[in-house]
């Protein structure tokens, strides 16, 4: 690093001190805070993405967003090159990055790692991040403080994508490093394209007809998912969607709407009611790259039918199944090999015990890791079709390179493949365009599952009705250390404190069908509770009973 480089890293990290008493984390997505003390981590950031940028030769995506969270929250991710998350083996440096109290011991901090990583500070090579936020207040002056931190790194350059979903800031930035054209333009084209292509090789005489059912109503969680819905929705006939929440009335992000508060508390989100009873309905998260169906009881109450990211999984599994069982009797070796496609499910402890035993009982390989798409992307990535998704509705299929390979040489080959497996391999090429590749995508998970309902000719209710939820229940607990809780066995058992997982075990026991964990959150500070057993009220007992536990083990009273 020349003179004239570390003079400018000192002086505009010099207007950027962190925040005094924080210790700042890249939890399960980046860093997450209330917005008003991110100005020194963004800033930092933007240097992070600008090293990981010359280090990979690639662009890279820097996003500001708190997803889910509350509205006067923010973050920050950085977008690999892949448009996955930032490699694991980068957070600890970005965690040190964070929280180096002056600017000299960041500037050594800095100086370290790039020798280490052999990084090329040479001038020869430059780096490009595109930059993208959520329609978070507080956004507009954290992207100053990036582009900023940009800046301060000679030869990096930032494009400033606008606001934008999380997952289309992903999209760009794994299409402009395949040499593909990536704007939002270009990625509706996809979308829309594919859906099509879904649609129009959906066999003559099936799929449902035109009803009532045929509505989809959109909750827009009041973020970008609902603005871009309705840019999208131009570029399809034959779908009609309403969407509410869509951020420019009164209401206010993720309170009381969105895909995390629906999951989470199963109740009918604001702007939704007795109008919509036996409608198919979507629920978008603030940034959204989280999907989950529901619809509206007949029953008066406040209760949903929830669909979650198991029954979207389940939905997807059995549609890519199907497809690959098209191609069981083909006498072409090519097109039979694509029958013996590796397809592997990946899950978190947080994945319904329900689903789990369907997908099983399916016959699919089913999988867990701990909780973060981080995790699931990598583990989905090792087979020819990965299908992973959180509970919560985030997920997506991933499909290898050379599985995608395979397909392409069949559709432009002439084959002896009936017209069905020969559509089969189309539907599957269109699926792997309509899905993002790169992450978990609430609108093209919505155009994925709408072209596979269609496609079976199921309603919503068909489709919820695949399997029975075992009732769940989850709960926070504030305590004094979060980080005091250290777990194993993709999370579903702690290893410290000591003595806490057999009071857990033990209160278990006593419900039929009880299964119960904790585990720090990675994006807010608190532990969580997750309880499922063989009726509601069993399930929130046990929840409340490891609460208890939990608060008992490491609360405010049990360090006194
Ligand atoms: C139980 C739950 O829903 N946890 C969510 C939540 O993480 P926590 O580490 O649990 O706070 O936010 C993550 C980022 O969106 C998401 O990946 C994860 O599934
Ligand atoms: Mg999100």
């Amino acid at each position: 690093m020349n003179e004239e480089q570390t003079s400018l890293l000192l002086h505009s990290c010099s207007r950027f001190p962190p925040p005094k008493g924080v210790r700042l984390s890249y939890g399960t997505a980046g860093f997450r805070e209330d917005a008003s003390i991110l100005q020194s981590t963004v800033f930092r950031v933007g240097i992070l993405a600008a090293l990981r940028s010359l280090k990979t030769r690639s662009v890279i995506g820097l996003m500001i967003t708190a997803s889910h969270n509350k509205v006067s929250d923010n973050g920050v991710k950085i977008a690999d090159p892949n448009g996955g998350m930032l490699s694991q083996d980068w957070e600890p440096f970005a965690d040190a990055l964070a929280n180096a109290p002056t600017p000299e011991q960041f500037l050594q901090l800095l100086t370290d790692f790039v020798k280490k990583e052999n990084i090329p500070f040479d001038g020869q090579q430059s780096a490009e991040i595109l930059l993208g936020r959520d329609t978070r207040p507080s956004g507009g002056s954290l992207l100053e403080a990036a582009k900023q931190g940009i800046s301060s790194i000679i030869g990096a350059v930032f494009y400033d994508m606008g606001i934008v979903t999380s997952p289309q800031l992903h999209w760009m930035v794994r299409a402009r490093n395949k040499g593909m054209k990536a704007t939002e333009l270009d990625y509706f084209d996809q979308l829309s394209s594919s859906f099509r292509c879904l649609i129009d090789l959906i066999p003559y005489g099936s799929g449902i007809s035109k009803t009532v059912d045929d509505i989809l109503v959109v909750d827009g969680a009041n973020g970008v998912g609902g603005e871009k819905l309705e840019a999208l929705k131009k570029m399809l006939d034959d779908l009609v969607i309403d969407v509410r929440n869509c951020g420019k009335g009164s209401g206010i992000l993720n309170e009381g709407v969105g895909a995390d508060y629906v999951q989470k508390e199963k109740v009918i989100p604001q702007e939704f009611g007795s109008m919509d009873v036996g409608l198919r309905c979507a629920s978008l998260d603030g940034d959204a790259d989280r999907l989950v169906y529901f619809s509206v009881p007949s029953n008066v109450s406040s209760y949903i039918n929830l669909v979650d990211g198991d029954k979207i999984l389940s939905l997807f599994a059995i549609f890519i199944k199907e497809q690959l069982s098209i191609l069981q009797e083909a006498a072409d070796e090519k097109v039979k090999a694509i029958h013996h496609a590796r397809v592997g499910v990946v899950q978190t402890a947080y994945a319904n015990g329900a689903s789990t035993e369907y997908l099983k009982q399916l016959g699919l390989e089913v999988v867990f890791t701990p909780t973060g798409v981080k995790y699931l992307h990598d583990k989905a990535a090792q087979y020819d079709i990965g299908i992973y998704f959180e509970a919560n509705g985030h997920g997506t299929i991933l499909f290898s390179e050379s599985f995608v390979a395979s397909l392409e040489t069949i559709k432009h080959e002439p084959s002896s493949a009936s017209i069905e497996q020969h559509n089969a391999v189309l539907r599957l090429l269109a699926v792997s365009k309509l899905i993002n590749q790169a992450v978990g995508d609430a609108l093209s998970g919505l155009l994925m599952v709408e072209a596979i309902l269609r496609y079976m000719g199921w309603s919503i209710q068909k489709w919820s009705d695949l399997y029975q939820d075992l009732p769940s229940r989850m709960l926070k607990v504030k305590v004094v250390d979060r980080t005091a809780v250290v777990t194993t066995n993709a999370e579903t058992v702690v290893a410290k404190p000591p003595g806490i997982q057999e009071a857990i075990d033990a209160e278990t026991a006593k419900y039929p069908q009880g299964r119960s964990f904790i585990r720090p959150s990675g994006t807010e500070d608190v532990i969580r509770v997750y309880a499922e057993a063989s009726s509601q009220e069993g399930a929130d007992n046990l929840a409340s009973s490891v609460a208890k536990l939990v608060d008992r083990f490491l609360g405010f009273g049990s360090s006194s």
